[in-house]
């Protein structure tokens, strides 16, 4: 079974573009959302972040996402401790998810896959963009984000132009009937491809 990465900056569309690949048959892991789950589920990694945040790391026993979050994007120490203690965790299960796939192909959807130099555990990488002005405009729609927190997220991840090169497929996602087009033949060039 082959794993395709898809990856792309805050409010690009990864989770759009990941659902049409799973209308398609193709089973898709949402490293954000798993992720959570294990910053919930995981006593070790609960102790490990009330050490790095302190007890408010929890709030009513659920993770205190908007204080993590002010904190973590203008502390890039703070950042990269927080990232050291969910990521290796989020690779384990990971692998121990793909165990249980049937299909060609898995797609993984991460948000910070350049930027954690994780190519190479890659068969494909898929990347999705859009205008940085668009995403903005997308986020404030969709979260109660300011554009200074929305900035902030987008200082921590590589710009589009410098993650094009490094990917096998972009997807351009702006107008969603396109989006979808484009990716019927990602997938079908994926599956042709093995
Ligand atoms: C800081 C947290 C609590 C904020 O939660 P929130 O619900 O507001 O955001 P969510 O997780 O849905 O992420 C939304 C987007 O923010 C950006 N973002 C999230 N984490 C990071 C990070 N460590 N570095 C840069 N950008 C990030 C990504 O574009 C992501 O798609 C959360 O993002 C987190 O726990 N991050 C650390 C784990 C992580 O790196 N997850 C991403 C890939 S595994
Ligand atoms: N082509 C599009 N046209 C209009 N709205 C879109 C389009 N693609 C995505 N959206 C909307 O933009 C917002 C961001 O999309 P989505 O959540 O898929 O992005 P994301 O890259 O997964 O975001 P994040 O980085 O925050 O996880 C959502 O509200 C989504 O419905």
């Amino acid at each position: 079974m082959k794993i395709v990465g898809l990856t792309g900056g805050i409010g690009s569309g990864k989770t759009t573009v990941a659902k049409m690949f799973a209308e398609l048959g193709v089973p898709v892991y949402n490293s954000d959302l798993e992720a959570k789950k294990l910053m919930h589920s995981s006593k070790t990694i609960r102790n490990k972040l009330k050490i790095l945040f302190g007890e408010s790391a929890y709030l009513d026993g659920k993770l205190n996402r908007g204080y993590i979050a002010k904190s973590v994007f203008n502390d890039q120490d703070l950042l990269k401790a927080l990232n050291g203690i969910v990521h290796p965790a989020v690779r384990r299960h990971f692998k121990k998810w793909c165990k249980k796939q049937d299909h060609s192909y898995v797609i993984q959807e991460t948000a910070l896959l350049f930027e954690n130099r994780a190519q190479d555990l890659y068969d494909k990488i898929i990347l999705v963009v859009a205008p940085k002005e668009v995403r903005i405009d997308r986020l404030l729609e969709r979260d109660q984000s300011t554009r200074e927190d929305i900035l902030a997220r987008m200082e921590n991840q590589l710009e589009d132009k410098e993650k094009i090169p490094l990917a096998d497929f972009i997807i351009k996602n702006t107008n969603l009937e396109k989006t979808g087009e484009r990716v019927t033949e990602v997938n079908r060039a994926i599956l042709d491809s093995y």
